[in-house]
């Protein structure tokens, strides 16, 4: 595999634009060929195609990215095939989709009459900005130089967590995948009860934001526990220990976060085949 590898990004809306952006700010941007119907316009480092079919000639990908909706991607990569045909003989498939295993990939790839390994990655939004976090699985069928481009790929973004089973990655994709929308939900949340509150919507956003921001860097940075940097800012009978008896309550945020994650995880392992 030559040492800047042929990435064709198949699907670039939310998560692939995200991947996008992230690779196309690192210092070693892969060379790409990018893939979505809705997508327009190319420039130097990247070639957007809308079809298959309009794929340079020339181009032959080390990797596949596929971040297509679960159930596209057996129509997706059943066109790359008839588009592609022996021009992936060398390729792997990177699948960033939630659910869909190595297995029904591979069996799909197969269909499409490409015998390639397909290894898997769960990223997540914050990748856009470099600073994503993405769980990572490799099959024994990936060679070692797969393992190490797609694993590169994802670390281009942010951090990697490498798992030795597949499996765990329904859960990653509940935690991590799925996690930033838990946080900007409560961004949202502390917002609007900052409005109730009486502060003006400008200010309540800011501070809501800028609450988080510095909170996801103290945990970021210093060593403490969670629940440690959590103690510090509870004041004997303050304000703090009003809010968290609210919801530190069994039935408040342990049960629903648990509950929550469960649903996601529960909603990935549905999404397999
Ligand atoms: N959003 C997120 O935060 C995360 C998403 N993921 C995974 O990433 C995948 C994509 O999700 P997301 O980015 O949200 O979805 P989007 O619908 O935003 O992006 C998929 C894009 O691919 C296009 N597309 C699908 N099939 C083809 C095709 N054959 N040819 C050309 N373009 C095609 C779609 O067009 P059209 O809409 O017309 O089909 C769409 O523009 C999912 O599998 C999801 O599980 C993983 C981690 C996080
Ligand atoms: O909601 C989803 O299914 C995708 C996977 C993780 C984040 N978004």
């Amino acid at each position: 595999m030559p040492s800047v590898p042929s990435i064709l990004l198949a699907g670039c809306g939310k998560m692939g634009g995200a991947l996008l952006d992230g690779w196309l700010a690192s210092p070693t941007p892969p060379r790409l060929v990018v893939l979505d119907r809705h997508r327009t316009g190319s420039d130097d480092d990247v070639r957007i195609v809308r079809t298959p079919s309009e794929i340079p000639a020339d181009f032959q990908p080390d990797i596949i990215v596929l971040a297509v909706k679960p159930g596209a991607a057996d129509d997706t990569i059943a066109a790359l095939g008839a588009a592609l045909g022996p021009r992936l003989a060398r390729t792997a498939i990177l699948s960033v989709m939630a659910g869909r295993t190595c297995a029904s990939l591979s069996e799909a790839a197969k269909k499409a009459g490409a015998d390639i390994p397909v290894l898997r990655g769960m990223p997540n939004t914050p990748s856009a900005i470099g600073a994503g976090i993405s769980g990572f699985y490799a099959p024994p069928a990936a060679t070692e130089e797969q393992k190490t481009v797609c694993h590169d790929l994802l670390f281009a973004v942010g951090d990697v967590v490498t798992l030795d089973n597949e499996k765990d990655l329904s859960a990653v994709t509940a935690i991590s995948g799925s996690g930033p929308a838990y946080v900007f939900l409560l961004a949202e949340l502390l917002e609007k009860a900052g409005i109730t509150e009486g502060l003006s919507p400008k200010i309540a956003r800011r501070l809501a934001r800028g609450t988080i921001y510095g909170a996801g860097r103290m945990l970021d940075d210093m060593p403490e526990n969670a629940d440690e940097l959590r103690k510090a800012v509870t004041s004997p009978k303050g304000t703090t220990a009003a809010a968290l008896e609210i919801l530190m309550a069994p039935d408040a945020w342990p049960r629903t976060v648990e509950k929550a994650v469960d649903a996601a995880t529960k909603r990935a392992d549905e999404l397999a085949n």
